[in-house]
């Protein structure tokens, strides 16, 4: 059963290039079975999976039958079987002291066995089943970094084994090219590698970025091979062959570990795909007295990374709330090793990447862990799904606070629109009611409020003025000194503007600018207050299309139904309602800025005037507030619908358009007339 299954998984990948399980999987069915025959000898038999190397060529290739076998090598997956490898070693050997070794990258891509006959490359054979491999002379020599004779005084013959394999540049850029044409991506640089070598048009090989390391021999006829691996390959490379720059001899186990280690930390910035280390015994001599078994030599092992990839099953999806507020879609695993540590939860960034990577709960997913970065789902094993799987759905209500989760139209990122009270957000609304352009309170700042938060003493920003000169002394690194000038910068900041004040209260969307124009469009609050209640009123109404919903907030200046649909449900949250009612109710006050429009003077409602040029008696912000105090919109561009163009000094193409269009023209003068309630001309 377990022994079909290998052979299946063997033939998709050593003839198809196209694996259906990761490697990580694989090698866990290939232990299994291991240690099934382990403890029932008499099950095992010759042509076992853990008996053999790859498999039998499919054919479209001459066959070449390999003098000297292509053998596989063992694996070890921790500190602790490399150290049982390395005492079986010694004792082998009937050695105490600590063995050479050289240690080498494991390259993943894949065997290739090249024959030069008098300097001339005459061969190149794929590994096979390790008896048997393909003839792809043809391919071979199309791959610039394998020279075609050998440099300096060749052997008679001299088989070299090595790792044919893909950089990562050449992999990602062939990768991006397919998927420029639509073509089907290989999943890694091995696959790639190794489809590219078996291609029967050596002119594809030809293209496909390969290059190629030399780590070993084969039959070296009467060349008189040096007495250790590591003069083996300083002499491969006189002999023009590449052999890799990271190969180092080390000493003992610890030289080993040491070596992968550093490695490891580096593997990431090497230009080629690693996925262990191989250490073999320096000694050739040593290397005769140890020998083989049936599929790998006893005097080498690779050591693997912990595998980046891992299959696993999706439990289900909760949301988290960040510190602004964006909802993260997590997925729950059932516990998964990946990446050497075990991983029980997973990103899924955001909603659109649940849609593209079509994720559902059941799913069995592939999980990523490169490096220090966080877990991943990478992709869904959709060929496994199972038929009771579940959508994910994005909560309507925050999962932290409760309040109404808003997702705009065209945007990844959904967020809770509970920004006062949401516990989650709690840090950062501080933080920004408190910053300079906000409500300024000087000293106020992230680490103070790190403390003033996690010590319970602020829930929401009222609790800033409930600080009291006791709390603040009792906190850690805070003197008299600096707790009186922290409760005078907050007393100080009591006294304020409203566009501050909207701005403080962190509204999603709603910026410095849009502040200002909220202010002066409104006045109040309660005007602001009264628009928003009403504005909401029109998203549940069928007949009106999303864009023309919230009118009142539409009609201030630069905001669409996008800010108008945050502000309106910002405000009709009650508990942030209950939050802005206990700012006030501590003392925190401010002007209202348009007591002619709040009190009726609203004889320019619905009119729209467009600036341009320098006025002398007035700033533009000046003429623009004094225009919307009495209820017009102030516009920066003029179109058919524009009432009046006001002309300062230097007027610019907005003039010009104006009487092309033929819109009226205002003077300063005109401007003055209009205010003071004369019919202007
Ligand atoms: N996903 C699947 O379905 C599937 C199926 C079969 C095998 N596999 C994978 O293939 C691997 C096992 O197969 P294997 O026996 O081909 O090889 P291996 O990767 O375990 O080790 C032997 C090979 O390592 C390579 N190698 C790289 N650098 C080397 C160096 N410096 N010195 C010596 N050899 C070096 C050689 O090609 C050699 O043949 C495992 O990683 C397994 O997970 C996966
Ligand atoms: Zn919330």
């Amino acid at each position: 059963m377990l022994r079909t299954q290998i052979e299946h998984h063997n033939y998709r990948y050593y003839v198809l290039d196209d694996p259906e399980i990761s490697d990580a999987e694989y090698d866990v069915l290939l232990r299994e079975l291991q240690a099934l025959e382990a403890e029932h000898p008499e099950l095992v038999i010759p042509d076992s999976p853990t008996q053999r190397v790859g498999a039998k060529p499919a054919g479209g290739f001459g066959e070449v039958r390999h003098r000297v076998p292509m053998l596989s090598l063992e694996n070890c997956f921790d500190d602790d079987e490399l150290a049982a490898f390395d005492r079986r070693v010694r004792e082998r050997l009937g050695v105490e002291e600590a063995i050479g070794y050289v240690a080498e990258p494991k390259l993943d891509g894949l065997a290739l066995s090249l024959r030069y006959e008098d300097g001339h490359l005459v061969q190149g054979a794929t590994r096979g089943d390790g008896t048997t491999g393909e003839d792809i002379t043809q391919n071979v020599r199309t791959i610039a970094s394998i020279p075609l004779r050998l440099r300096g005084k060749a052997p008679k013959v001299l088989e070299v084994r090595g790792e044919v394999y893909m950089p990562r540049a050449g992999f990602e850029r062939m990768n991006a090219e397919a998927a420029e044409r639509g073509d089907k991506l290989f999943a890694n640089p091995r696959n790639a590698a190794a489809g590219s070598l078996r291609q029967l048009d050596p002119q594809i090989t030809a293209a496909r970025p390969l290059a190629f390391y030399a780590y070993g021999l084969g039959e070296t006829g009467d060349w008189p091979v040096p007495p250790r691996h590591s003069a083996v390959l300083e002499a491969l490379r006189g002999f023009g062959l590449p052999v890799s720059r990271e190969i180092r001899c080390v000493e003992g186990l610890d030289g080993c570990l040491e070596y992968y280690r550093d490695i490891g930390r580096r593997r990431a910035e090497l230009p080629y795909e690693i996925d262990g280390v191989v250490y073999k015994v320096d000694n050739l001599a040593w290397q005769a007295e140890l020998g083989f078994v049936a599929r790998a030599p006893r005097f080498a092992i690779a050591h693997k990374f912990p595998a980046e990839e891992m299959p696993t099953r999706v439990l289900g999806v909760e949301f988290q709330v960040g510190r602004t507020g964006a909802l993260t879609p997590v997925a729950r695993l059932e516990p998964v090793f990946v990446g050497g540590v075990t991983v029980s939860n997973a990103t899924l960034h955001n909603m659109d990447e649940v849609a593209r990577k079509d994720v559902r709960v059941g799913d069995t997913v592939i999980v990523r862990r490169a490096g220090d970065v966080i877990p991943e789902v990478a992709r869904v094993l959709t060929e496994r799904r199972p038929a009771d799987t579940q959508p994910v759905e994005l909560p309507t209500a925050c999962p932290v606070c409760g309040s109404e989760v808003v997702r705009v139209e065209g945007e990844a990122v959904a967020r809770c629109s509970g920004g006062l009270i949401c516990p989650a957000q709690r840090k950062e609304s501080v933080r920004h009611f408190a910053s300079r352009r906000a409500m300024d309170i000087e000293g106020l700042g992230e680490k103070l409020i790190d403390q003033l938060v996690d010590a319970g003493l602020i829930d929401h920003v009222d609790g800033i003025y409930r600080l009291t000169r006791d709390q603040l002394v009792g906190l850690d690194r805070m003197g008299e000194k600096s707790a009186d000038n922290l409760l005078a910068a907050i007393e100080r900041s009591r006294h304020t503007e409203l566009a501050r004040f909207l701005y403080a209260l962190g509204i999603r969307e709603v910026g410095e600018a849009t502040a200002r124009a909220l202010a002066r469009h409104f006045g109040s609050l309660e005007a602001l207050v009264e628009a928003a209640e009403a504005d909401l009123l029109t998203e549940r109404d069928e007949d009106i299309k999303p864009k023309d919903r919230y009118p009142r907030l539409q009609s201030v200046e630069d905001v669409g139904p996008v800010v108008a649909r945050q502000v309106c449900h910002f405000i009709a949250e009650p508990r942030n309602r209950n939050v802005i009612a206990a700012l006030r109710d501590l003392g925190v006050v401010w002007p209202d800025i348009a007591d002619r429009a709040v009190a009726g003077d609203s004889r320019l409602v619905g009119k729209t005037y467009v600036l341009t040029g320098t006025l002398e008696g007035f700033s533009r912000d000046q003429a623009k507030a004094a225009l919307e105090a009495l209820g017009a919109r102030v516009s920066s561009s003029v179109s058919g619908k524009t009432t009046a163009v006001i002309a300062g000094a230097d007027p610019g193409s907005k003039l010009a358009k104006a009487e092309k269009l033929g819109v009226q023209v205002l003077d300063e003068a005109g401007l003055r007339t209009l205010l003071e309630g004369g019919e202007a001309s």
